[in-house]
């Protein structure tokens, strides 16, 4: 029964670039932005990669060289590895069964509707589906984003459903022992960050007996992804034999060899590493845009906070640029998911901080609203509204919890005509919010706008010019929700230049509640605002024409 991984002539290419060693065969579970990336970038290594999906429509678009989603530099390298035939891809379980020696899952793990936790059906149904039709041993590899604890319980429905796993007459099952029934050995740590397994030293290219499962966590970024995988920061293997880790460095070899840090440990470590990744990140965003708020409350500027925080080396400048916070597939439902199983451990206290950084993550999308509103004149009401950008960051056409359409939402809930510009996303825009206009060109619906919204900091709104937008909007209003502009160019221009957390010289940030969403209240007028309808008659005067 048993089979080595790393010696089989049948699936490995024994022609493996120099320093890389055997390969072992590869199949990609689900191929959205995760997977078809791995998929492609696999291939490009050098590994012969299947992959499958249960969405047919993306399975024949990826065989056809189309990747269904927007990300630099991915079509071309799956049309090249599509021709070398390392790459292909199939609707059959059966045939990656069959195929492959190391099974990365990378289906969905979106937020539950019913509550903040992850949904793990996917995940459960295609474990569910594959485990029972691997009849030799492999390794499963699960790359989704889970919450703690999960790898555990998949390992032993694997150790069940998996018949590779099932004793022979007279034998120990393949990979029955240990508690789990997997052939688990336990992974300690010395608590000096080195990883020790309590058996004499392993040969981690040692026969992998039976089915068995890894966790290794994916940090890729939209609109990076390509360089993401092929030179990651870190790789984390999650494991439960020395066996499922020589298998993993086989499976990874060409970027190991580059020189990429492995962190070898337990499942629920390598769980845990991915959602506090996540949580970090998310927590710098939101506290720079705490700082913005503080700073709206002062007239202070908070780009120039965040250019000085960054200086102090301890505090470093990535994910602190302010702005109308984070959104995607990842950050905001990977918070939640972890607050989430964090009370369900009965260590929710640990992470409440979470629900802060959520809460002022959403306080941005009304903050940015209220500084339109308050450049109109205090109502919405009949304004035509251009919105830049529909992807929750540049470079992606990714508009999952996009802060951007969000806004475009509470815009056109308040009144105004909303038209919508984003070079890739307005697809996806239309599909999710499909009440809003569309275009992929700001010239070809810019003419009579009332106020300008940048909310996705694509560089091609970067480099609009202020001078001939200002010939054909009806008021020269530029609210600039990401920092992507040249505030001194656009207000020479003539421009009324808002941004949040920066001085605007014109709007307080003390403004009343004037919309939030579902309050009801009617908006209120800026006229009622002393001090704003003061200011705002300033720049009225400087504009040459009401605001
Ligand atoms: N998108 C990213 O940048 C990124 C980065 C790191 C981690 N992740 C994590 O990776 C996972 C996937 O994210 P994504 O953004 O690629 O999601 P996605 O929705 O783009 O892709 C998921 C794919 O899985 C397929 N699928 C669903 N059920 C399936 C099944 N039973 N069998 C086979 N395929 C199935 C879907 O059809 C879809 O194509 C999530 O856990 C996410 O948190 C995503
Ligand atoms: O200083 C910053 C940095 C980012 N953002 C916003 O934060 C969101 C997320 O950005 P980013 O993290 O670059 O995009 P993702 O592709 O969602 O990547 C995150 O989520 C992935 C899925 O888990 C992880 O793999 C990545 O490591 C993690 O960065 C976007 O809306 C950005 O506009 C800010 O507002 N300010």
């Amino acid at each position: 029964m048993r089979r080595s991984l790393m010696s089989s002539s049948d699936s490995l290419d024994d022609a493996a670039a120099p320093g890389t060693g055997p390969r072992p065969r590869l199949t990609v579970i689900g191929t959205g932005y995760l997977g078809a990336t791995h998929a492609v970038c696999m291939a490009e290594l050098g590994f012969e990669v299947l992959a499958v999906d249960v969405d047919h429509s993306k399975i024949e678009r990826l065989s056809a060289g189309e990747i269904p989603f927007f990300e630099p530099d991915l079509a071309d390298l799956l049309r090249a590895n599509l021709r070398t035939g390392r790459l292909r891809f199939t609707t059959s379980f059966e045939e990656i069964a069959e195929f492959g020696d190391v099974h990365f899952v990378c289906v969905g793990t979106p937020q539950r509707a019913d509550g903040y936790g992850a949904d793990l059906s996917h995940l459960h149904a295609a474990i569910e589906r594959l485990a029972p039709l691997l009849t030799r041993p492999c390794l499963v590899v699960g790359k989704s984003t889970v919450p703690a604890g999960t790898a555990a319980g998949l390992a032993r429905t694997i150790a069940q459903l998996a018949p590779a796993n099932r004793p022979v007459a007279g034998e120990t099952a393949p990979g029955a022992a240990g508690a789990d029934g997997l052939g688990r050995v336990e992974v300690g740590h010395d608590g000096l960050g080195h990883d020790e397994v309590d058996e004499p030293a392993a040969d981690i290219s040692s026969d992998l007996a039976g089915v068995q499962l890894a966790w290794n966590p994916e940090f890729l970024r939209e609109g990076f992804a390509v360089a993401d995988t092929l030179r990651p920061d870190r790789l984390v293997f999650g494991v439960a034999s020395p066996a499922a880790e020589g298998a993993l460095r086989a499976a990874f070899a060409p970027v190991i060899a580059q020189g990429v840090p492995v962190i070898v440990t337990d499942y629920a470590t390598a769980e845990l590493v991915k959602t506090a990744a996540n949580s970090f990140l998310a927590t710098k965003i939101s506290f720079i845009n705490a700082m913005a708020e503080v700073c709206e409350a002062v007239d202070a500027d908070v780009l120039t906070l965040a250019e000085a925080l960054s200086h102090d080396v301890r505090i470093g400048g990535n994910f602190l640029r302010p702005g109308v916070g984070f959104g995607g597939g990842c950050l905001p439902k990977d918070i939640r998911a972890f607050q989430a199983r964090a009370d369900e451990l009965g260590v929710g206290a640990a992470l409440r901080f979470l629900r802060e950084i959520d809460e002022i993550n959403n306080r941005r999308r009304d903050r940015v609203v209220d500084l339109v509103t308050a450049a109109l004149d205090g109502t919405l009401v009949g304004r035509r509204l251009v919105v830049l950008g529909a992807a929750f960051k540049p470079n992606s056409d990714d508009v999952r919890d996009s802060p951007a359409l969000a806004v475009a939402g509470l815009l056109a809930e308040t009144g105004a005509g909303v038209t919508v510009v984003d070079p890739v996303a307005t697809h996806n825009a239309r599909q999710a919010l499909p009440g809003l206009a569309y275009s992929d060109s700001v010239e070809a619906v810019v003419e009579g706008a009332d106020a300008l919204v940048l909310l996705t900091e694509w560089r091609q709104f970067a480099d609009l010019d202020p001078a001939r937008l200002g010939a054909v909007v009806r008021r020269k209003v530029v609210v600039d929700a990401r920092h992507a502009l040249d505030a001194d160019q656009w207000r020479q221009a003539g421009w009324v230049y808002l941004a949040p957390g920066r001085p605007t010289g014109v709007i307080p940030s003390s403004l009343p509640e004037q919309r939030h969403r579902g309050d009801g209240a009617p908006p209120a007028p800026v006229e009622q605002c002393g001090e704003t309808g003061a200011r705002l008659a300033e720049v009225e005067a400087r504009a040459g024409h009401p605001v």
